[in-house]
């Protein structure tokens, strides 16, 4: 298993396991100086009927910091407050004036059809966090409004052939060459990459986990 070690704390921190394969994740706490262990948090990602974006990253990540302590105690490793993320892309359809739900794209066909449907469009990046601890599961929400240049076919097709949209949610990431994509973005720049720092830090903070 990644071991991360601290850095540099100010106050005596405890370790935490972060339940997530996402590098990006393991970057940002990293960055923040959060001593933490990487280990596997997998469920099952399918969307219930009806459900709203928001309310389904916040499903997900409490479920991934579930099914994170179930490992620990089917593995008997020590107990430690878990963190878990879902990141997701909404898109609204005003055709049918409901949302949808972009996840990370099924191949590169499916990479391109994605990004044409978000081409000068503006959409939503919803990352919901989820620390549990012996006191509960809490969560916090970070939604993001970025907006989209009006991409061209070959500009497509030559990102999708890059390789970097494969394993983020909306087939695109902010942190690499999407980034030429974006003409603004109005909410939370780590949350978009999937860790969003505010509201991470503030349930860190909670669980009495503090970064400065
Ligand atoms: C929109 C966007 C998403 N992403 C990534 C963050 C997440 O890793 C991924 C969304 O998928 P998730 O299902 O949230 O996470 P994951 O499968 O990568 O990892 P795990 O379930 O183990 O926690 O998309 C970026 O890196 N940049 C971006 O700009």
């Amino acid at each position: 298993m990644q071991q991360f070690e601290a850095k540099s704390v100010f106050r005596m921190n405890k370790k935490i396991y972060l339940a997530s394969r996402s590098p990006r994740r393991a970057e940002i706490l990293a960055q923040l100086g959060v001593s933490f262990e990487v280990l596997p948090a997998d469920i099952d990602e399918s969307v219930q009927a009806f459900e709203l974006p928001d309310a389904y990253v916040t499903r997900l990540a409490e479920e991934k910091a579930l099914a994170c302590l179930n490992y620990v105690k089917n593995n008997a490793l020590p107990v430690l407050p878990i963190l878990a993320a879902d990141t997701t892309v909404a898109l609204h359809d005003p055709k049918s004036d409901s949302w949808r739900i972009l996840g990370k794209p099924e191949d590169a066909k499916d990479a391109v059809a994605m990004l044409k449907s978000m081409s000068g469009q503006s959409h939503y990046v919803h990352t919901a966090v989820a620390v549990l601890t012996a006191q509960g599961t809490f969560s916090r929400l970070s939604s993001t409004q970025v907006e989209f240049a009006e991409l061209a076919d070959e500009e497509i097709n030559a990102y999708v052939a890059s390789g970097e949209p494969m394993d983020k949610a909306g087939a695109y990431g902010i942190q690499g060459l999407a980034s030429t994509f974006i003409k603004k973005i109005d909410g939370s720049y780590s949350g978009v990459m999937g860790l969003p720092i505010f509201e991470t830090s503030q349930l860190l903070k909670q669980a009495g986990i503090y970064l400065l």
